[in-house]
């Protein structure tokens, strides 16, 4: 803005140029002014501007009084999609049908029996989806909360991301304190489950990952299996593996499972807290075991004590219902512990061995549990291990599957063969184990092959070539002196039992097999005449209390003449059976191979033993004259090779000789020109 001063002075230079007086530039500046305001379209726009300035001032003057009432009245809370907060506030809304006067909606298809509020679905129970109206970015609801506070609620959807604004018309924080609290409570305690939730509620929620690798997967997901966990999805796997977890367990005939989906979010109700189940497929390997998946279980809970609680009921439940199972353990080919499998429990009493040997294995793996104290005390190390040894197919893994059911411990197998594993792996693998359990290494021998059977017996390739022994991958990659740190090491001291099974105990280096290390050895024979009598009793036992009416069942048999065999008569049926076989002879597998074919049948089975004998022995006598057959092929390519060497080897020196021959006799040619140089 201009000064006085300068006004005057600018007035004093219009004056000087124009040659007027300062009075009359002012009159005719005025007349100027009063010939415009005198036009009624500039007075107009004088009019408009003046009354505008007025109305933004009072609006600004209106919007500030308002916020500062606002202030004082209103108290105003936002709550995000994604946050546990937006959730119950969402649920505990639904409940009180807020949006039940709502006038925009969207229209989704949906299962209203899964709804809590029943009031903005189309129900139809016809086994079709219902149309349900979903608040979409509407208007904002009154909610008369408890018939004493107004809260209006509006839904804003702003690029993809949902929230809620609460309004509470209240002076301070404690209706909406209040309101939130109830929410929450509302939603903890309600009986209708919890939306899936796609958000890391990690920070708000306990989340417990187990791995399949780690022993917690198998408790876990028998647990909810047990509970049925699944039986709220909506997404199914379909499966005729019997072996895969599902519905339709219960009934074990059922020809398919309905699988849950993998990275599905199942839901399910614990002990008042909303878990939220999560299975994460692994990845297949070449054995078509799968490895590296997990459950992932959410819980609607932030007490740890809550998940340890979970963990704790699923590993009870594991052991309770592997009383009846014996679980195995297997590796996968990264040399880490693969899925377990279950089996039935094999009746210690359904083994058939020389008398005395069950009683005394049994007997010593109970005393050695059981005396843990006293290892501690004398300060020897802690474990045990047996051998078991002889001929293929006479019970040395029944026996070891039946003793781990007797005993009930998981079985941790471990082929030493098998790809991935090496001493580093192996050491791995046994530090995983949990302490009480036995570690099954079987066929120990095919790890440490010896060298006079590698030269008798050499791999044959696709077309049946020998195999050079220098491209023939070696049987495994653990080294003898690996095996034995590991049996020696610390982690093999928590009270195991290692089992290790041969049928060739003279190929093994005695370092292994020596007391401390193998503390038991037990010789599995090929079956006496009292095994083959006790096996045949076990096919054809005699119950008094079968039904002969219905023909021949377990306990009761047939004569070819139909009459029922009385239980003498089955007797005197197993002396003959058992006499009419060689002793030590055959293995009780290849005796049951032979009585499976007649099950029924014992007087059949009598009569059809001769010609086995006979077709047994012939054979064997096939397969010794094959062996035969290899074994001189193999000492014939041997001699072929070394006459070869040898033919090389004189051909290499006749070469060398001619060498050096022609080096002499052109010396000597030289000799009489150098000579004559020289003269
Ligand atoms: N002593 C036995 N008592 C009862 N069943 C036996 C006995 N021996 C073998 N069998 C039966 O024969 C089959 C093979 O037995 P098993 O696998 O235990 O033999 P193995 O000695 O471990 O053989 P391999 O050395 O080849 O591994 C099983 O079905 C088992 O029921």
């Amino acid at each position: 803005m201009a000064s006085p001063g300068a006004l005057i002075r600018a007035l004093r230079r219009i004056t000087l140029r124009s040659g007027r007086s300062w009075q009359q530039v002012l009159k005719t500046l005025a007349l100027l002014l009063r010939r415009l305001l005198g036009n009624p379209q500039v007075a107009e726009l004088i009019r408009f501007i003046f009354l505008g300035t007025i109305v933004e001032t009072g609006r600004v003057v209106g919007a500030k009084m308002v916020s500062t009432v606002n202030s004082f009245f209103l108290v105003k809370a936002s709550f995000k999609k994604g946050e546990l907060s937006y959730e119950w506030v969402s649920a505990y809304i639904d409940h009180h049908k807020v949006w039940n006067r709502s006038r925009t909606f969207r229209v989704v298809a949906r299962n209203a029996e899964k709804m809590a509020n029943r009031d903005l679905a189309i129900s139809a129970v016809d086994g079709y989806p219902d149309a349900v109206y979903e608040p979409s970015d509407s208007e904002p609801e009154l909610f008369h909360w408890r018939g004493r506070h107004w809260i209006t609620i509006s839904k804003d959807e702003k690029e993809g991301a949902s929230s809620l604004t609460l309004q509470v018309w209240s002076r301070n924080r404690t209706v909406l304190d209040e309101f939130v609290q109830e929410a929450r409570t509302f939603y903890r305690t309600s009986p209708q489950p919890p939306p899936k939730q796609a958000f890391d509620w990690s920070e708000s929620l306990i989340v417990g990952h187990f791995n399949q690798a780690d022993f917690s997967y198998d408790w876990v997901l028998d647990y909810l299996q047990s509970e049925n966990v699944m039986a709220d999805a909506n997404e199914f796997t379909i499966s005729t593996k019997q072996s895969d977890a599902g519905w339709n367990r219960e009934d074990g005939k059922q020809l398919v499972r309905y699988v849950p989906s993998t990275n599905t979010k199942q839901r399910l109700r614990w002990r008042g807290h909303w878990l939220q189940v999560e299975f994460v497929i692994g990845y297949e390997d070449g054995n078509g075991r799968t490895s590296g998946g997990s459950i992932n279980v959410l819980l609607h809970s932030c007490e740890k004590a809550v998940l340890s609680e979970f963990i704790e009921a699923a590993r009870v439940h594991y052991t309770h219902a592997s009383i009846s199972r014996v679980t195995v353990h297997l590796t996968d080919n990264y040399g880490s512990w693969a899925r377990a499998v279950t089996k039935n429990r094999r009746a210690f009493a359904t083994l058939i061995l020389p008398a005395g040997v069950k009683e005394l294995l049994l007997a010593d793996a109970q005393e050695f549990l059981a005396s843990e104290e006293w290892y501690t005390f004398a300060g020897v190390p802690h474990r045990r291990g047996y051998l078991l040894y002889g001929e293929p197919g006479t019970g040395k893994s029944s026996t070891i599957h039946a003793l781990a059911g007797e005993l009930g411990l998981e079985i941790y197998f471990i082929s030493l063969a098998a790809p991935g594993i090496d001493d580093y792996t192996l050491g791995r693998l046994i530090r995983d184990t949990p302490s009480r359990c036995i570690l099954l290494i079987e066929d120990i021998d095919c790890a440490f092959p010896s060298r006079e059977e590698d030269d008798d017996e050499p791999l044959l390739d696709a077309k049946g070539n020998p195999i050079p022994k220098e491209l023939t991958p070696p049987l495994s990659q653990v080294t003898l002196a690996g095996l034995l740190n590991v049996l020696d090491s610390v982690a093999s001291e928590e009270g195991r039992l290692t089992f290790a099974t041969t049928n060739h105990i003279e190929q093994l280096d005695p370092a292994l097999i020596r007391p401390g290390r193998m503390d038991l050895k037990i010789q599995y024979g090929l079956a006496t005449s009292e095994q083959l009598e006790q096996m045949f009793a076990r096919f054809y036992p005699y119950d008094d209390a079968a039904d002969a009416e219905h023909g021949p069942s377990i306990g009761c048999y047939f004569s070819a003449s139909g009459a029922r065999l009385s239980a003498v008569e089955l007797a005197a049926l197993a002396r003959a059976f058992a006499a009419a076989i060689p002793p030590a002879r055959y293995s009780i597998a290849q005796l049951q191979g032979y009585l499976l074919s007649r099950k029924n049948e014992p007087e059949g089975a009598l009569a059809g033993v001769a010609a086995w004998v006979v077709a047994q022995e012939e054979e064997r006598r096939e397969m010794e004259a094959l062996k035969q057959k290899r074994r001189r092929e193999a000492a014939l390519r041997r001699v072929a090779e070394a006459a070869a060497e040898r033919e090389g080897q004189t051909v290499r020196e006749a070469a060398s000789e001619r060498e050096g021959q022609t080096e002499r006799e052109g010396e000597t040619a030289e000799e009489p020109s150098a000579k004559a140089e020289e003269a």
